[in-house]
């Protein structure tokens, strides 16, 4: 079980490492598309805006899928389930393996996408993600939260909570709980130039 755990792990880490926006700009020879942004960030929202829309639909599946396959695989290829407590860790790696990948010098995105994909992968325990994206709109649509890096920050500050109410396994909560630290603390030491917060309620506008 230690085995499968610590394999999955590595796998999801290795793979989580792998920067899409960054590989379609080195396959087509592109400018790099973190240099004409705010955050130098590379992300989907980059990749769209500085890639164009190809390289932003390859960066989003890829990005995605980096982290989706390993958890999945880890469910469904081992004898072990969600109850299992190193699913937390196989469920954090991905992510972990985008913000500080082994193949750009530890240098690597916020870990939104592969936080998406990631909590996919555990459907149909559908909480976790269903509360995450609805924060998500929460913030950009009612209580409209700018720039977008204090709307990630505080979407991921409040999903803490968030997944301590809910009736899930404790593997399950314990890996939400991971990958929303983690993606915390990356924001949260990002030398990122921030522009000032705002908060408006829809009905204010
Ligand atoms: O968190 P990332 O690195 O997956 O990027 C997602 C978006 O581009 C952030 O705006």
């Amino acid at each position: 079980m230690l085995t499968d755990v610590v394999l999955y792990t590595l796998i999801g880490y290795l793979s989580g490492s792998v920067l899409y926006s960054l590989l379609y700009v080195k396959m087509f020879k592109l400018s790099d598309i973190r240099i004409n942004s705010r955050d130098h960030n590379p992300g989907v929202a980059n990749a769209f805006k500085n890639g164009g829309f190809a390289c932003g639909t390859f960066t989003l599946v890829g990005d995605f899928f980096k982290a989706f396959l390993p958890v999945y695989l880890y469910l469904h290829l081992t004898s072990h389930s969600l109850s299992s407590i190193g699913a937390a860790l196989v469920m954090v790696a991905p992510v972990i393996g985008h913000i500080y990948p082994l193949f750009h010098d530890f240098k690597g995105g916020k870990g939104i996408t592969s936080s998406f994909g990631s909590l996919a992968a555990i459907l149909p325990i559908w909480q976790p993600i269903a509360f995450l994206a609805i924060l998500f709109l929460f913030f950009s649509c009612i209580l409209v939260i700018k720039p977008n890096y204090y709307r990630t920050l505080v979407t991921y500050i409040v999903f803490l909570p968030c997944i301590l109410t809910l009736n899930i396994n404790v593997s399950v909560g314990t890996g939400a709980l991971l990958i929303a630290s983690a993606i915390i603390v990356r924001l949260l030491t990002s030398k990122e130039h921030k522009e000032e917060f705002s908060m408006e309620p829809i009905w204010k506008r």
